[in-house]
């Protein structure tokens, strides 16, 4: 059974200028059409470059942005369409936990009353000693020991302040968290033990996960479903370990390429996918397909114009690409000047359907190659 759905969900962010911002110039397009689906008990991982609008999506679903358009249903009700007030009787059901633990606690409350805040404003616990028994059982699935109350966030390590974070989240018996990078502010050492939690934590209290995060090992160990953004649209979406075997988009294929192999000899021989130029601006994204500024497969014309809809390859696995299913039967070759760089050095390089590579073809703005980085 789906618990959310989000059907061409869109945020648009007017840009205004003038003395008084009166002047509206245009719009980021942070969310543009994304539509997907997770089922309960389930992880989503959304992953992207920074500025994707990953985020602002988490954010949209909790409605802590206003949705431009599109359907945000969760357990069946249309959350964009539901009027203040009931919006927020629901979200008690939709948390969030942030990346930035310490950030987003109040370094003047202590624990019991940082958590105490959402339930009494919940109506959770008919008194201060039901709502601590509450907090006290809370602490401890959490792994944090009952004295903890009385103390203050900074008294705590980081991954503990994670903790606290989800704790604050699970007394309120949510059904959906929304987890924005939860392991990204934390040591490498303490990631497993956090990321652990959450999926204790789902498997104890049937808890559905919605894990925004820019780091790919993170994602694929958590997640059912993984979905790709770029540029405010999901290009690629497929079951965790689908995806990572057999990544159909150009875009999937090069943040894939960027994340280190622990064998040597795997890391010497695999894909290394540099893409040209910066991310583009979300407040004048490219025509066609969004990717095809940076794209070593781009084909004009249709790439240039024509936006590619997100269609099911395989099982559960949805592709925004053209020609993913050529470029997967290798078909289709990069194109010349991108090739040399992804191909090993002794492997032919041409096929006719590089022939527009020319200086013509080469992408506004592309100062150069970068290696892709999420986040
Ligand atoms: N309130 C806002 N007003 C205008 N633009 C915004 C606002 N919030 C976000 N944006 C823009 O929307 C785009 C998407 O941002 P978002 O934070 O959702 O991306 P992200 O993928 O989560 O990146 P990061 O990993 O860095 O948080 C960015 O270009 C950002 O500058």
């Amino acid at each position: 059974m789906s618990l959310l759905e989000l059907n061409e969900v869109k945020v648009h962010f007017p840009v205004r200028r003038g003395v008084f911002f009166d002047r509206l110039v245009g719009h980021v397009y942070a969310v543009d059409g994304v539509s997907l689906t997770i089922e309960a008990g389930q992880t989503y991982g959304l992953v992207g470059e920074s500025g994707c609008g990953k985020t602002t999506l988490g954010r949209a679903v909790l409605r802590l942005n206003d949705i431009t358009s599109g359907q945000v249903v969760f357990d069946g009700t249309d959350l964009a369409a539901l009027p203040a007030e009931e919006m927020r009787r629901s979200r008690r059901r939709l948390q969030m936990v942030f990346q930035d633990p310490l950030g987003s606690l109040n370094p003047r409350q202590n624990i019991e009353s940082i958590l105490a805040e959402g339930m009494a404003a919940h109506g959770i616990g008919a008194d201060r000693a039901e709502r601590r028994a509450r907090i006290v059982e809370v602490l401890e699935k959490v792994g944090l020991p009952a004295d903890a109350l009385s103390r203050y966030p900074h008294e705590f390590s980081g991954g503990q302040r994670q903790r606290i974070g989800i704790a604050r989240a699970l007394v309120l018996e949510p059904d959906l968290i929304i987890c924005d990078e939860p392991v990204s502010a934390l040591d490498v050492s303490i990631q497993a033990q956090v990321i652990n939690l959450l999926e204790e934590l789902q498997d104890s209290l049937g808890l559905t996960y919605l894990v925004i995060a820019h780091d790919l090992a993170v994602v694929r160990h958590i997640s059912d479903v993984i979905g790709v953004m770029y540029l405010g649209a999901l290009v690629e979406e497929a079951p965790s370990d689908q995806l990572y075997a057999e990544p159909r988009h150009p875009y999937t294929r090069a943040l894939m390429s960027a994340v280190p192999v622990p064998d040597p000899e795997v890391e010497d021989t695999r894909e290394r996918i540099l893409l040209q130029g910066d991310l583009p601006s979300p407040a004048n994204p490219p025509t066609g397909c969004r990717f095809h500024t940076r794209c070593p497969w781009r084909q004009p014309e249709r790439c240039d114009t024509e936006r590619p809809a997100l269609v099911e390859l395989a099982d559960g696995h949805r592709v925004a690409c053209h020609y993913a299913a050529e470029i997967a039967d290798g078909t289709l070759r990069p194109t010349r000047e991108l090739a040399e760089r992804i191909l090993p050095e002794d492997e032919p390089i041409g096929a006719p359907a590089t022939t527009g590579a020319d200086e013509a073809d080469e992408p506004e703005g592309a100062a150069g190659t970068a290696p892709v980085e999420a986040g």
